[in-house]
């Protein structure tokens, strides 16, 4: 009988990042490991460090057991979606905003940039004149 997967976002994942609410990615599999945290022998704080990215190299570091990874598959919800944006920032803006909002946001985020380009031809201007 077919199945049906269901498929996790990574920022969907990373919303669930407390000791009772808490979901890891491992191997492209998205794990609620909520029930497990207390139990946990290397303690609940090396799992919360991995949510919202990818825990397998972490989960592979630890050297887990045979009985360790049969357990883990105790708590498989799903698959993480490999075609949603990974990156947060590219989802920044809400629904609806148009160009010149976005604009402006960029504006506000980067307008050191032009700033320091300007300072600096000030700088080497001034440099210039004197040396002359
Ligand atoms: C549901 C997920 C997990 C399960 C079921 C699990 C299970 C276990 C178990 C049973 C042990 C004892 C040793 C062994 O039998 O291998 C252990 C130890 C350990 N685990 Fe996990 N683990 C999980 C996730 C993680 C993650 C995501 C990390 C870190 C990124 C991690 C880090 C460690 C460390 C560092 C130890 C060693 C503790 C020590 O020896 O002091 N575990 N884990």
């Amino acid at each position: 009988m077919p199945t049906i997967t269901k498929l996790y976002s990574m920022q969907e994942a990373s919303q669930h990042n407390t000791k009772e609410d808490c979901w890891i990615v491992i191997d492209d599999k998205v794990y609620d490991v909520s029930s497990y945290m207390d139990e946990h022998p290397g303690g609940d704080d090396v799992i919360l460090e991995t949510v919202g990215k990818d825990a397998t190299d972490g989960f592979e570091d630890a050297g887990h057991s045979d009985e360790a990874r049969e357990m883990l598959q105790n708590f498989c919800i799903g698959e993480l979606d490999t075609s949603s944006p990974v990156i947060p920032e590219l989802e920044i803006y809400p629904k609806g905003t148009d160009s010149s909002q976005k604009l402006m946001a960029l504006t506000k985020q980067y307008w050191a940039v032009p700033v320091v380009v300007a300072g600096i031809s000030v700088i080497v201007g001034f440099l210039y004149l004197r040396k002359k």
